[in-house]
């Protein structure tokens, strides 16, 4: 953490710095409060220590003016041995805790641990509200897909290193799922996970909401930001979209990558960044390369864990799972646990090519747990799309590990589609009509009698 320590005492400032550097953490001194508040406005600091005498100033007055200039950090005061009014009249001015005057390492130790473990624990509380709240299906982080598999194998396994990890894939794939994974896996998980979604921004912006500006570097910069780099300190800044990052901004994030260091818009002084890095991307990164869209150097240094992430139509193996865990939960939430999909609406879902991928998965099953009105989801409570099915539409595809009897079924209900009767669809393929019958009877293809004259069901 970057730490203020405001005091007038040098023996102070010296001790408190050297017990603060001593725990890894980096430091920063101001005698008075006009220090501090310049400190505060050119530096991001997540802590601060400050004294309540501070010659002719009171540390107690300039506790309500922190949250007046934007700055929500948690405050230890030090306070004189006597002064237990002091001690309780700082906590009512908003400080966090407070030490006693004279002091040992030990007792800012301990106070800086009992703070990262309250921020430990905020920071959990958050996120768990955040789950309770968005309350969404649990998410499936193994795969009976080889190239599923190894894609969180990879991601998994570089989790715990500082490894740049690289996320290709098609949109709705799960690659922002991945990211916060890999950070939760990793030692940095008790920290912040920072998204910045590059195509949303325009060129300026995205660097500002990177790196942060100085007031004046530009038209609308009224005041001093620290971006996104700096909020994520210690954590990891999730770079979704990198594809679509513009050339200009391309060799500052170089940088970042490569030094660890950077400039806010309008500034000279560098900084030094503790960041872990993760990106994504849905576009074809090599071909943006070889077509002068983005810089090869940065495109190797992301790549150091590149984990491709498959589309949903390339992982059948893996549907029933995902399509249960979505009907589990939109289900519960309706009220109808027990809710099934029919075989035809099961079979219609495992047929279609998922361009949106996870994503529209999820979407179609919660649309359909809702449009469902008996005890199962059949083909109608499906988008249109998923009822007028066309031949590329069928996870019979090539490369596709399909059994014989699957194979059968859908060409079977491909011909019997096209054709006015049993007879005719016998006639193509070859077969008897008693045969047929039989084969859709053991495919469960058919639930009553047989009609040879007429069009069927398919
Ligand atoms: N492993 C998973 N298990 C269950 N659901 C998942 C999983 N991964 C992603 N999803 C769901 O799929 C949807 C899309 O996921 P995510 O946003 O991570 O995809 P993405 O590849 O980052 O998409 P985009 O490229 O559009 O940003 C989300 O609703 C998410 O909850």
């Amino acid at each position: 953490m970057n730490i203020l320590i405001v005091d007038d005492q040098v023996s102070v400032q010296k001790s408190t710095s050297y017990a603060l550097r001593a725990m890894g953490h980096e430091t920063f001194i101001a005698n008075n409060t006009k220090q501090a508040e310049r400190i505060l406005e050119e530096e991001p600091i997540h802590a601060m220590f400050l004294d309540v005498m501070l010659g002719p100033e009171s540390g107690l007055d300039f506790l309500p003016k922190l949250p007046e200039l934007g700055v929500e950090i948690p405050v230890i005061v030090f306070t004189a041995q006597t002064s237990v009014e002091a001690a309780v009249e700082a906590m009512r001015r908003g400080a966090h805790d407070y030490i006693q005057k004279p002091f040992i390492p030990e007792d800012i130790k301990q106070k800086l641990a009992k703070l990262e473990q309250q921020r430990k624990l905020t920071t959990k509380v958050r996120e768990l509200e955040g789950r309770v709240a968005s309350n969404q299906p649990a998410l499936l982080l193994e795969s009976n897909e080889p190239a599923m598999k190894k894609a969180f194998d990879m991601a998994f396994r570089a989790a715990p290193s500082e490894a740049t990890v690289l996320i290709l894939g098609p949109s709705g794939t799960g690659k922002t799922v991945l990211a916060r994974s890999v950070h939760e896996r990793s030692a940095r998980a008790d920290k912040p996970f920072v998204t910045i979604n590059c195509p949303s921004l325009s060129k300026e912006l995205l660097e500002s909401e990177l790196f942060g500006h100085v007031k004046g570097s530009f038209t609308g910069a009224l005041k001093d930001t620290w971006g996104k780099v700096a909020t994520a300190d210690g954590g990891t800044l999730f770079l979704d979209e990198i594809g679509e990052v513009p050339l200009e901004i391309q060799p500052k994030l170089l940088r970042l990558l490569q030094d660890r260091e950077y400039e806010r818009v309008g500034d000279t002084r560098t900084r030094k960044a503790n960041v872990r890095l993760i990106a994504a991307t849905n576009r074809d990164l090599a071909k943006e390369v070889a077509e002068g869209r983005f810089r090869e150097d940065l495109f190797y240094r992301l790549k150091v864990i590149g984990v491709e992430m498959p589309a949903l139509v390339d992982r059948p193996g893996d549907m029933p799972v995902l399509m249960e865990n979505y009907l589990k939960f939109f289900a519960a939430a309706k009220g109808q646990p027990k809710l099934k999909f029919s075989r035809e609406a099961a079979l219609a879902l495992a047929d279609y090519t998922w361009p949106g991928n996870l994503r529209e998965l999820r979407n179609v099953v919660e649309r359909a747990v809702i449009l469902s009105s008996g005890e199962e989801i059949e083909p109608a409570d499906l988008p249109e799309e998923f009822t007028s099915k066309s031949e590329e539409s069928s996870a019979v595809r090539p490369g596709h590990f399909v059994t014989i009897d699957r194979l059968e079924e859908e060409h079977i209900r491909r011909v019997v589609a096209k054709v006015d009767s049993l007879d005719q669809a016998a006639k193509i393929m070859g077969i008897d009509i008693a045969t047929l019958y039989r084969k859709r009877k053991r495919l469960g293809m058919v639930t009553t009698t047989i009609d040879t004259s007429k069009r069927v069901e398919a």
